[in-house]
């Protein structure tokens, strides 16, 4: 049976700037299930780290939690006492950075920060610990895990201080755990391979995790789920796969048309149209009607992010009308059929007057 690990709604994380309130994260709805990854997808700015450092309750001043709630199984995160929240990190939920640094230490030898961080949370011999770190290293594809938990950070290359940093966040078996951009800085295929191994992690531990990315392809074959971000919102989200192959949303449809691919073969790569827009500034309007081929008067009012009920949409019937595991949603006045043939090329970078 499908449980759903980490469940958010309506979450709101402002930033009171001199320049006025920033509103990074504006009613994010999304959950995600045991042993799942989701897709957390957007342009640069729309709002996915602050999401995620949210929900670990990693949001510095002047940034706040304002209103929604963040629920990991029973419990609400939203109010609780820093203490709390530091004993669930790194027990009940890890997160892993960008840059594997930021968790690894440089100064120690690999083998005592993967034995700390078990010990921190579990009463464990050293040497049961050091098994646990040993094999936590061969899971995430790293060969002779021995030698290698007597290095120091710097004696590995970046995609392998990068799997330690994801063989450290899954230690303690967590339920949750948020990984932001980590193999942004690998190669495609390196990429492609350390998501493919959390992916199993996720599946043999029961953990869920949010796989936050500016760059769809990354997610498209290996999340379970996808949610599009846009300006602090979630715009679209649903089965990876249904998303992918029919997206309801324009800018869904804009990000994967801009996602080089066989498709693309002999044809220019797509550009969405426009900047995304300053969260200073948010209006009533929807906030990507500026940059959307779809647009009419009614996008003047942003609309709601409500299911998808519509059957034969989608690329399956099923899957279009949702299914309960991964309910498919949308934020738009004039979701996109699968009937309709999307505007490709240039020409969709002109805009209605
Ligand atoms: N300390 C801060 N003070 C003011 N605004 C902030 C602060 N941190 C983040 N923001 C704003 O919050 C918004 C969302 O940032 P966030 O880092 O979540 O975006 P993102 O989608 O993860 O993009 P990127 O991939 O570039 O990190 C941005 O517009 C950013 O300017």
């Amino acid at each position: 049976m499908t449980e759903t690990v980490l469940s958010i709604d309506n979450l709101q994380t402002h930033f009171f700037t001199r320049g006025g309130v920033v509103k990074a994260v504006n009613g994010v709805s999304l959950s995600v299930n045991r042993g799942e990854i989701l897709g957390l997808v957007g342009e640069s700015g729309s709002g996915k780290s602050i999401t995620g450092f949210s929900i670990l309750g990693l949001v510095d001043e002047p940034g706040r939690i304002v209103g929604g709630s963040i629920r990991l199984l029973d419990r609400e995160l939203v109010g609780l006492p820093d203490p709390e929240l530091r004993r669930l990190r790194g027990g009940r939920m890890a997160m892993i950075f960008q840059d594997p640094m930021m968790t690894l230490n440089p100064v120690l030898r690999i083998e005592t920060q993967m034995i700390e961080a078990i010990q921190a949370h579990e009463k464990v011999s050293r040497k049961e610990a050091w098994t646990r770190a040993r094999d936590g290293l061969a899971q995430v594809g790293i060969p002779s895990p021995e030698e290698r938990l007597k290095c120091y950070p710097h004696e590995l290359s970046g995609g392998m201080r990068q799997r330690v940093a994801i063989a450290i966040a899954f230690l303690n078996r967590p339920d949750f755990i948020v990984a932001d951009e980590p193999t942004t800085a690998l190669d495609v295929t390196i990429q492609s391979q350390i998501l493919a191994e959390a992916q199993k992690l996720c599946r043999d531990s029961g953990t869920a995790m949010i796989w936050i990315t500016h760059d769809l392809s990354v997610v498209a074959g290996l999340a379970d789920t996808i949610a599009v971000m846009y300006a602090g919102r979630v715009v679209e989200t649903g089965a990876a796969a249904e998303v992918v192959a029919a997206p309801r949303h324009p800018y869904t449809s804009g990000l994967i048309r801009s996602v080089p691919g066989e498709h693309m073969t002999g044809k220019r790569l797509f550009q969405i149209p426009g900047m995304t827009p300053s969260l200073l500034r948010l209006g009533a309007e929807c906030p990507f009607s500026e940059r959307c081929f779809a647009r009419t008067p009614v996008c003047a009012q942003v609309p709601d992010l409500v299911p998808d009920l519509v059957p034969g949409h989608g690329a399956t019937e099923e899957a279009a009308i949702g299914d309960n595991r991964h309910p498919r949603a949308v934020r738009c006045h004039h979701p996109l059929s699968a009937a309709e043939p999307l505007p490709t090329g240039p020409l969709s970078a002109e805009l209605p007057s």
